[in-house]
């Protein structure tokens, strides 16, 4: 089956001419159907940037594919469901009403009531389900946000810190959701700065400055630096790469 993203020469420039910078790039990589890979890296690596290019959000240079087009392309506004890292949740509305709003996008039915329930009782929204969003706390404000995309059907998920905030049981559910809809062919691209959650991904794209240091398994990675975990492995890299002592690494 074809790749669902590729990204040949892969490059994003930012800042006015004068002080016009590379942010990241020049990148090549490719993700198959049905995987979750973890985009991870030091604060100011270029993860939001990456995302954002392949949701069509960023302009770029260099040629990016996601599901068959050019990323930015028209057709694929419904086939992907974006959510950011700043919460994106209208005050007015409750959590399921962001459900069957953003379930229907692109679709002609409203998600069953069923489904709707198990993806609230998944996040830990089950009991303020009915209450707006200006009365929820900060971090059941972003659980809705990621609600609207995990409900939206999309066949490519590209999820901004998806379990910052969340208590240890949420995020397990949650990544148990996760693995049923990949089980389904869903793609997802989560980034990361938590490696524990790295650890979790079938594979993972590591940043640096903009530049990719992995691009492998958590098992391979771990192999390769032969260091017991994905933090060690990490900063093994960081150093390597830049003869420093990897700071401007965040937890
Ligand atoms: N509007 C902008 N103009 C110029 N440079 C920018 C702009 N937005 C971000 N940058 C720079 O791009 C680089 C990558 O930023 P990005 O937000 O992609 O990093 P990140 O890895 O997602 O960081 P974090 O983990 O802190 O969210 C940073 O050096 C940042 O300063």
């Amino acid at each position: 089956m074809s790749h669902v993203i590729t990204a040949t020469g892969l490059t994003v420039s930012r800042g006015p001419n004068r002080h016009r910078r590379t942010i990241i790039g020049p990148l090549s990589f490719t993700v198959s159907p049905g995987c979750i890979s973890g985009v991870v890296g030091p604060s100011g690596a270029g993860k939001t940037t990456l995302i954002r290019a392949i949701t069509g959000l960023q302009p770029h240079q260099g040629e990016l594919v996601v599901l068959g087009r050019r990323a930015g392309h028209p057709a694929n506004r419904g086939r992907i469901g974006y959510d950011p890292q700043e919460v994106a949740v209208h005050p007015g509305l409750s959590a399921r009403e962001h459900c069957r709003y953003y379930g229907t996008l692109g679709h002609d039915s409203v998600p069953s009531r069923e489904v709707i329930d198990e993806l609230l009782e998944v996040l830990g929204l089950a009991e303020v389900a009915e209450v707006r969003t200006d009365g929820l706390s900060g971090g059941q404000r972003k659980r809705v946000s990621l609600a609207c995309a995990l409900i939206s059907r999309a066949k490519l998920l590209v999820i901004d810190e998806p379990t910052v905030g969340l208590d240890p049981l949420t995020r397990e559910h949650l990544w148990n959701h996760f693995r049923s809809l990949a089980a389904e062919g869903v793609t997802f691209l989560l980034s990361s700065h938590v490696l524990e959650e790295a650890d979790r991904c079938d594979r993972v794209l590591m940043l640096r400055q903009g530049e990719l240091i992995a691009d492998e398994t958590p098992t391979e990675l771990r192999h390769r630096t032969g260091c017991p975990d994905l933090e060690s492995a990490f900063l093994k890299l960081v150093r390597e790469c830049s003869g420093s002592s990897g700071e401007g690494w965040k937890r």
